[in-house]
């Protein structure tokens, strides 16, 4: 990208723009990206706020596409400079099958790397994810580990397996000539548990707890750390990494960096009362209030419902083995790797993310179900 520091001649295309990441990036984009002319924004669904960002005076064109169309990612891509993608199937609870989450995560992530190559895009950020490294199915600890921790890296779920088959394509594409004949940067970033406004699991944590009568109980001991990361802050990496791509690609080119921020180190369940507590939800026992074997059992039974009733309903609870085996197995990261390659820094400090995600939460009380 030619050196148009503050004019304004840059393309960019967001895969996934609507989505909780996605909308963070877009907006984010139009509030700190001097040199963007045009903002394409990619999505399955097409979200209706996208509206009242086309008042400003960097071009917002909204595309309702689906990734896993080549020449629909094709035709989104042409005349871009960078391509964020983030679009994905994120699911753990059974809602899609594991062919769906393979067509979507894996072929949609080569279509995009071919549409790069096809189209002359140089740069290509893409949203991997923690899960690419673990917790893997021997529910071995990742204890405040970096990008070079050594770890057993088994999967067996359909999602982290599509995670991680994606990745290997992004870092694989680093170096491989696009049309015009200079060479794909290509770039993985892995956010741990990302929190925040409009965090869909968050808001099925709240509303449970007001079925609840207010209360959630423990099924995790609170000495299993699970990593978090503000939305704010994944956004902010996005849209350095894709500034720094091009000036910096002999580093960064085909390597991969976590997410992360200073949010505090605490189990699944003690993260989200943060949030919770203040806004009426309390979290009922010191410890587990069943032992973890019954655990199983009610996560086991939770899938066996689900099968059976496919045909008649979608039943996607919170509990089910694989989410029960990651939320009780420890997974945090310690790295400062973002910073030394691009001098990446939180934007968010963890008080300012904390009140955004409360105020956030309190929204919805009141809000429709
Ligand atoms: N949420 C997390 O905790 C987390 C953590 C690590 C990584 N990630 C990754 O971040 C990315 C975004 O996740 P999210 O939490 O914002 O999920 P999300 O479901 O809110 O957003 C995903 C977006 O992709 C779009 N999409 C899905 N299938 C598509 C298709 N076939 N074509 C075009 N668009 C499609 C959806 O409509 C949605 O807007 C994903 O790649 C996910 O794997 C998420
Ligand atoms: C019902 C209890 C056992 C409860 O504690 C279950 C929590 C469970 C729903 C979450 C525990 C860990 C979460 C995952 C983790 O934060 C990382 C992820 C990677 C990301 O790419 C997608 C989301 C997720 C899989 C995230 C999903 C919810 C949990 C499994």
């Amino acid at each position: 990208m030619a050196d148009s520091a503050q004019v304004p001649t840059l393309v960019y295309l967001v895969t996934g723009g609507c989505g909780f990441l996605g909308e963070h990036i877009v907006r984010m984009l139009l509030e700190r990206e001097p040199r963007l002319r045009e903002l394409r924004v990619f999505d399955l669904h097409l979200s209706s706020w996208l509206e009242e960002l086309k008042a400003g005076p960097v071009q917002v064109t909204a595309i309702q596409g689906d990734v896993t169309q080549a020449h629909e990612v094709a035709a989104a891509m042409s005349g871009s400079h960078v391509v964020i993608h983030t679009a994905g199937l994120v699911d753990v609870f059974g809602k899609a099958s594991p062919k769906t989450i393979h067509k979507v995560n894996v072929q949609g992530t080569k279509n995009v790397i071919d549409a790069c190559v096809q189209t002359g895009t140089q740069y290509l950020v893409y949203t991997s994810s923690m899960e690419v490294v673990g917790p893997n199915i021997k529910g071995h600890p990742f204890y405040r580990g970096n990008e070079d921790t050594p770890y057993e890296a088994v999967h067996s779920h359909p999602y982290p397996c599509s995670k991680a088959l994606a990745e290997q394509l992004v870092l694989e594409a680093n170096g491989r000539k696009v049309n015009g004949g200079l060479p794909l940067v290509t770039c993985a970033l892995r956010p741990t548990g990302i929190y925040g406004e409009g965090h869909q699991v968050m808001r099925d944590f709240y509303y449970q707890g007001l079925r609840f009568g207010g209360r959630l109980f423990r099924a995790v001991p609170a000495s299993v750390e699970h990593g978090r990361v503000y939305v704010g802050n994944v956004a902010w990496m996005h849209i350095l990494v894709a500034r720094e791509l091009e000036q910096r690609a002999a580093l960064m080119g085909g390597q991969v960096y976590f997410c992360y921020d200073k949010s505090p180190y605490k189990s699944y369940e003690d993260f989200n009362m943060e949030f919770l507590s203040p806004c009426g939800l309390r979290l009922i026992g010191a410890h587990p209030l069943l032992p973890y074997w019954l655990l199983v059992l009610l996560a086991t039974l939770n899938a066996l419902l689900q099968w059976l009733l496919r045909p008649l309903v979608l039943y996607t609870p919170l509990l089910n083995p694989y989410t029960l085996a990651m939320a009780n197995t420890t997974f945090t990261v310690s790295t400062n790797k973002a910073q030394r390659h691009f001098g990446y820094k939180p934007l968010f400090s963890w008080e300012e993310s904390r009140t955004r995600t409360i105020q956030w939460v309190q929204a919805m009380e009141g809000s429709a179900w």
